[in-house]
């Protein structure tokens, strides 16, 4: 498997004439933890919902790589998947499982510690915290042991303990399990924390991709660079 794990080119989308996206093209290397960045309204969980296959009509391709006569696996957490609220976080992973053809308990009982919620025993999920919920639909995204993770705004709804929390476990997932990640959110602060990189979604156009370290390198805030693309306009 070379480096390029998902290869999306030239994504065209509109919604009843209204242009959502156009020419965007984004490249996912390995390793990378990919921050996608753009106001309300700007087509990330459309260009997501692309990605994944959940959104069948578009121009452009995507594809992913292959590894080993395999293509590489992508998993999402897309507009908070629903969960079973009055089932434990044992029983929703479990009917996941059976859903995707998994019947390896002790996967499913890895994966619940995994994402740190292996002590929950018998409690249902309606009583989760928001952080827990998300661990949760983190843990059924991981069942399949993907090669990219793809989250769409995962930090929505969080306190500052359930933030840190994720932010740990998807450090954890990227660095010790070798997953590469996509991720979307508003919070700009803590993508700054875990990300490699960025893109800019502004007008249906994404700017170049941003590194981390060049930022870091010209001494320039994510902040500072999302205000001028999307006040000032990006070049694609
Ligand atoms: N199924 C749909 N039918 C018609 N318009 C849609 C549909 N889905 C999204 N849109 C519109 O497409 C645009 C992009 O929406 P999208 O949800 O992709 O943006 P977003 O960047 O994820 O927004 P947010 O940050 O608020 O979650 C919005 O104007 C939205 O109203």
């Amino acid at each position: 498997m070379g480096n390029l794990l998902l290869s999306a080119e030239r994504i065209h989308k509109a919604y009843n004439g209204k242009v959502v996206l156009q020419d965007v093209t984004l490249q996912l290397q390995k390793g990378e933890i990919y921050g996608l960045l753009g106001r309300n309204g700007s087509g990330k969980t459309t260009l997501f919902r692309i990605l994944t296959g959940l959104i069948p009509r578009f121009n452009g391709t995507v594809s992913l790589a292959e590894a080993g006569g395999r293509k590489i696996k992508a998993s999402a957490v897309i507009n908070f998947p629903s969960l079973f609220l009055n089932m434990s976080a044992y029983e929703n992973m479990k009917a996941q499982a059976l859903l995707l053809g998994i019947r390896d308990d002790i996967l499913i009982k890895q994966t619940l510690k995994t994402v740190g919620l292996a002590d929950c025993k018998g409690k249902p999920a309606k009583t989760f915290s928001q952080g827990m919920m998300q661990r949760l639909r983190l843990g059924i995204a991981l069942l399949e042991n993907p090669d990219i993770l793809i989250l769409d705004e995962p930090l929505n709804g969080l306190d500052p303990d359930g933030i840190a929390e994720l932010r740990e476990l998807l450090l954890h997932l990227n660095q010790d399990r070798d997953m590469t990640i996509l991720i979307s959110s508003h919070i700009l602060s803590e993508l700054q924390h875990v990300a490699t990189c960025f893109g800019i979604l502004h007008n249906g156009i994404l700017a170049k991709k941003i590194l981390m370290k060049d930022l870091l390198q010209d001494g320039i805030s994510l902040e500072a660079m999302y205000m001028q693309s999307t006040r000032g306009g990006v070049s694609p």
